[in-house]
């Protein structure tokens, strides 16, 4: 299996993202710079965290029109696994690849701390080695993490099981709609969350809780591969 990691000038989380690849499944893994226009070498593309363009107009805003962004709707309408985390979920929403919006926190604050999460759906591909409703602890690290969606949209996330992750309850961070902390799309092979999960991913960093997603991701394209070769 083959991960790419998008970078785009303002990436942070880029090398983290990387090297969770590397630790937790020991894949191989390329950077892959903002203005490339192929991604038909992955099978599983991250979209890292950070400040892309300086986070200027909004969160994701100018990321969105990044040339790479149409080989990844490419990828996305392929069935490739992409996964978005922290401003890689608000460039997915900003690109309408995911439902909603991620607005300012409700405090007004960057929060950056550990964070309790419940997980809701374990169906996903990226969710299939965690039980359902496991509380786990990922850290998150954002300005604009509060995720809106309409009332009819939220009404369908949930009817469809779009809602991956929530925060435990009393724990909201940032004033997202529902405690929602991650969605995926209808087709579920795209997944959006504010925490980061390559940031847990030993004891010594203070969780390893986030270790599952990379784990199961892979679990999800063996077993899709394994079936294709028996076909
Ligand atoms: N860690 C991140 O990806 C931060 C995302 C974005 N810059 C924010 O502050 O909301």
């Amino acid at each position: 299996m083959k991960f790419a990691v998008l970078v785009f000038p303002g990436s942070n989380c880029d090398i983290d993202c990387y090297k969770a690849v590397e630790d937790c499944v020991g894949q191989q893994v390329d950077y892959v710079w903002h203005t490339a226009t192929d991604l038909s070498a992955y099978d599983c593309i991250l979209v890292p965290g950070g400040f892309s363009y300086g986070d200027y107009l909004r969160c994701g805003a100018i990321a969105r029109f990044a040339p790479v962004m149409t080989a990844l709707v490419e990828a996305i309408n392929q069935g490739k696994y992409v996964l978005g985390i922290c401003n890689g979920f608000q460039i997915l929403t900003e690109a309408g690849l995911l439902p909603g919006a991620l607005l300012r926190n409700n405090s007004l604050k960057f929060r950056c701390h550990q964070a309790s999460l419940e997980v809701v759906n374990n169906e996903n591909p990226f969710m299939m080695d965690y039980a359902k409703g496991e509380v786990i602890h990922i850290p998150i690290a954002h300005g604009e993490g509060n995720y809106y969606v309409d009332e009819a949209t939220l009404a369908e996330l949930q009817a469809n099981n779009q809602i991956l992750l929530r925060y435990a309850a009393g724990t909201n961070p940032n004033g997202s709609l529902d405690d929602i902390a991650g969605v995926c799309n209808k087709q579920g092979n795209v997944v959006g969350m504010m925490p980061h999960p390559e940031r847990a991913v030993h004891e010594l960093l203070g969780s390893a809780d986030g270790k599952k997603m990379f784990t199961s991701i892979l679990k999800a394209w063996r077993n899709e591969h394994d079936a294709a070769a028996i076909r």
